[in-house]
């Protein structure tokens, strides 16, 4: 697993489930200013807010394959792990990177733990499927760094 930074400010990410999970993830998209599209036939009231602020854009229905056309990058975080493996499926036939809610040792990459310490750095940590010791692992280094490591 090889850690990138991606600039995604003005890319089209696809996000597939609105639940408790993809909103997380959605936070972390719009932070990066990503064109962030859902599709889900249900959603929770942190994504039905950014729905009506604009923020994102929201198809209510089930995902259908032409939803990945123009995304760069697929969160596949629906309630159905057979729908994600086959949503990731369709993504590695058409080359677009897929995140598999739920089987990350199946899914060709994974979000690290990060934190922006100040305009110039930021800290990120994989566990390597651990997500509380990279959490863990992050405030450490956000704590050493405010103490002016430069
Ligand atoms: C492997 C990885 C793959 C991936 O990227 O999905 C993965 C996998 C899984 N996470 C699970 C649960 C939770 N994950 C979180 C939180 C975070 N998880 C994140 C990353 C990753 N999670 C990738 C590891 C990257 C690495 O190690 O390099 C962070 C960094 C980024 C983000 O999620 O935005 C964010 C840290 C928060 C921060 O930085 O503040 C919380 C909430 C919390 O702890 O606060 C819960 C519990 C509550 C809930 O259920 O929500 C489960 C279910 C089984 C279990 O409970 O263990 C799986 C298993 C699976 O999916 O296979
Ligand atoms: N990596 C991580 O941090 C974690 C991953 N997971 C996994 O993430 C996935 C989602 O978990 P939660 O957010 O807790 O689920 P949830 O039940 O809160 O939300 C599921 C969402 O999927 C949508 N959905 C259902 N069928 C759909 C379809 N055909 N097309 C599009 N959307 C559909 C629902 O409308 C809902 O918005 C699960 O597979 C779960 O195992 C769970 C916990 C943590």
């Amino acid at each position: 697993m090889l850690p990138v930074s991606l600039r995604l400010a003005g890319k089209n990410v696809l996000v597939v489930g609105a639940g408790r999970v993809a909103e997380r993830r959605i936070e972390t998209l719009l932070n990066e200013d990503a064109a962030v599209r859902v599709v889900a036939p249900e959603a929770g009231s942190r994504v039905q807010e950014l729905v009506s602020s604009g923020q994102v854009e929201l198809s209510r229905r089930g995902f259908e394959e032409a939803d990945l056309d123009g995304a760069w990058l697929v969160f596949a975080h629906t309630s159905s792990p057979e729908l994600n493996s086959a949503i990731a499926e369709i993504c590695r036939q058409r080359r677009i990177w897929c995140l598999i809610g739920g089987d990350a040792h199946a899914s060709d990459l994974w979000m690290m733990a990060h934190r922006q310490v100040d305009a110039d750095l930021t800290v990120a940590v994989s566990a390597h499927g651990n997500p509380r010791r990279a959490k863990r692992v992050v405030e450490q280094l956000v704590t050493e760094a405010r103490k002016g490591v430069q």
